[in-house]
């Protein structure tokens, strides 16, 4: 047993969560309760009424968080302790979104001024590419970028391009290989011009496989379309923390944008792995992005934690994955540029907490991290929604909307919007056996037939939702909500003493992956695996069935 699961707090909690009320009566009893249960901050508004809470609720779960010491780990992620204590690294994605005069240390220096520097050759570099000119082989100016990273060095930046669409430098275009399977690259390809397309290579480690690949097979593209070795350089740039490794590799030493140890994969698009972004809509909305997301994390810091968004939002995922049995977590953004963000918010989750140890190795006694999915409003709503409302798994939701639309057509946002506020009521309040009677009551339906469809339409209610909103989808409204996130999966791990910022099961996923390419390619059958790996690599290599 772990003191987490033996503390008072934790023990009064799993009482006092089952005997709650339902969500209608704590509305009915409570006219207030909107007021009290809403926050604002850096430009976003949360509306966390709508969840299984009442005070003492509430006063249970700040208690846990004072009890995990949280307020001490928020200030150790700060100041730049190692808290990645199995890799011996600091955790500092928020330095590269700090102002120019701050001092954070790590590893004993001071590393403000180095993310200044990167910045400014970032900015250099977006300059010349967006003005034209930065010139491709033949003199012409760049028109297309190909970003080929994986995993943290592809995430970020293809969906914060995606979602800030509206801000893109007309003329230029972005295009994400991350698979390792030749038909992402070659499908990228077939549509595009040698001579204005710029490479973006994006490798923290420089030796992902994936993205090793299909560097190797751009850059074989880009000479096969007529260029020679020596206008590389004026086609492939890389960013990564083994400038070494990129130089060998054949990397213009000029030509790689430097990022660090202390930045997590996951963390990293505020450093130049966020290149691709900065390229499409420019230094000055690059810049916003970062503070929005410093804004946020000045909250996080300075805010006392119940009024704190993120620690509020980790502590009611707390109550729901611990107290409730919720094994996943749904992430629902009605606003069509953001229907890439529930897959970011997935990664930054589930790599971070997915984990079954603590810090100092004891296995934990209860859940971590849950799943988390999602996807875009009103489309989710004619099918997955059913199993929200009706299907036996709890799975609590964060709906996602701007106030205003990009894009203002007819009716289409009130539409938007009156979709997205309606989920959330339908969720909360749900419908009685009753309340599906009388509905039925004045349909044509057999009078027979009506009790059994009321059954059917019976929904439970009770269902908990927050409901996240900002004025307009903006370079710092997007800087802050994915800050938000980052900061709620850390005050989650916070509570559950676990390492958010290692990831060995990946690791092995990629060791393993390595081993078994050597068997494809080894002269004898493979034997020494289990019997279905043996087989699979066996039948892999006859190519046929
Ligand atoms: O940037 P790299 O070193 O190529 O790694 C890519 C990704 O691989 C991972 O280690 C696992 O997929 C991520 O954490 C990381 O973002």
């Amino acid at each position: 047993m772990t003191t987490l699961t033996q503390s008072t707090t934790w023990k009064a909690l799993q009482t006092h969560s089952s005997q709650l009320p339902h969500m209608r009566e704590l509305f009915a009893q409570n006219p207030q309760r909107f007021e009290q249960m809403s926050v604002a901050a850096c430009g976003l508004f949360l509306d966390y009424s709508k969840n299984r809470v009442n005070d003492e609720t509430l006063k249970l779960l700040f208690s846990l968080a004072k009890e995990a010491k949280l307020s001490d780990k928020i200030t150790a992620m700060f100041n730049g302790d190692v808290i990645n204590n199995t890799e011996q690294r600091s955790v500092l994605h928020t330095a590269l979104r700090s102002k120019a005069t701050q001092t954070i240390i790590a590893e004993g220096a001071n590393i403000v001024p180095e993310v200044q520097q990167t910045l400014a050759k970032m900015a250099k570099f977006v300059g010349s590419v967006q003005s034209g000119e930065w010139k491709g082989y033949t003199g012409k100016a760049i028109t297309d970028i190909v970003s080929i990273g994986i995993g943290g060095s592809f995430l970020g930046p293809k969906i914060v391009s995606q979602a800030l669409r509206p801000y893109w430098q007309e003329g230029l275009n972005c295009h994400f290989v991350a698979n390792v399977d030749a038909t992402s690259i070659c499908e990228k390809l077939k549509n595009l011009n040698a001579e204005t397309t710029l490479f973006v290579m994006s490798s923290k480690s420089f030796g992902t496989q994936e993205t090793l690949t299909n560097t190797l097979s751009a850059k074989d593209w880009f000479l096969a379309q007529g260029a020679s070795q020596q206008d590389v350089a004026k086609h492939f740039v890389a960013v990564t923390s083994n400038v070494t490794k990129a130089t060998e590799f054949g990397m213009d030493a000029s030509n790689i944008f430097p990022m660090w140890d202390w930045v997590g994969g996951r963390y990293s698009l505020w450093s130049a792995i966020g290149l691709p972004i900065a390229l499409l809509i420019g230094m000055d909305n690059f810049n916003a992005l970062l503070d929005g997301a410093h804004q946020m994390d000045e909250h996080f810091s300075d805010t006392p934690i119940e009024q704190n968004m993120p620690v509020i939002m980790a502590m009611l995922s707390v109550l729901y994955g611990n107290f409730h049995g919720a094994q996943a977590h749904v992430i629902l953004t009605y606003d069509h540029y953001l229907r890439g963000l529930p897959a970011y918010f997935q990664q930054l989750d589930m790599e971070s907490n997915g984990k079954s140890v603590t810090l100092d190795g004891t296995d934990v006694d209860y859940s971590t991290g849950p799943v988390i999915w999602g996807g875009e409003g009103t489309n989710g709503q004619h099918a997955y929604h059913q199993l929200l409302h009706q299907g036996t798994a709890l799975v609590p939701a964060d709906f996602i909307m701007p106030l205003q639309s990009h894009n203002p057509l007819g009716e289409h946002h009130d539409q938007l919007a009156s979709n997205c506020f309606g989920q959330t009521q339908a969720l909360m309040q749900g419908r009685t056996y009753d309340e599906a009677l009388a509905e039925l009551s004045n349909s044509s339906l057999d009078a027979a037939q009506i009790p059994l469809i009321a059954k059917h339409k019976v929904m439970s209610g009770n269902k908990p939702s927050n409901t996240l909103l900002m004025d307009k989808l903006t370079p710092t409204t997007l800087g802050a909500l994915i800050a938000l996130y980052e900061h709620k999966t850390f005050v989650q791990g916070a509570i559950w003493q676990i390492n958010s910022f290692d990831q060995w099961g990946v690791e092995l996923g990629k060791q393993l992956g390595n081993d078994v390419l050597e068997r494809i390619g080894a002269k004898e059958e493979a034997t020494q695996l289990d019997s279905s790996s043996n087989a699979l690599i066996n039948l892999y290599r006859q190519g046929q069935l």
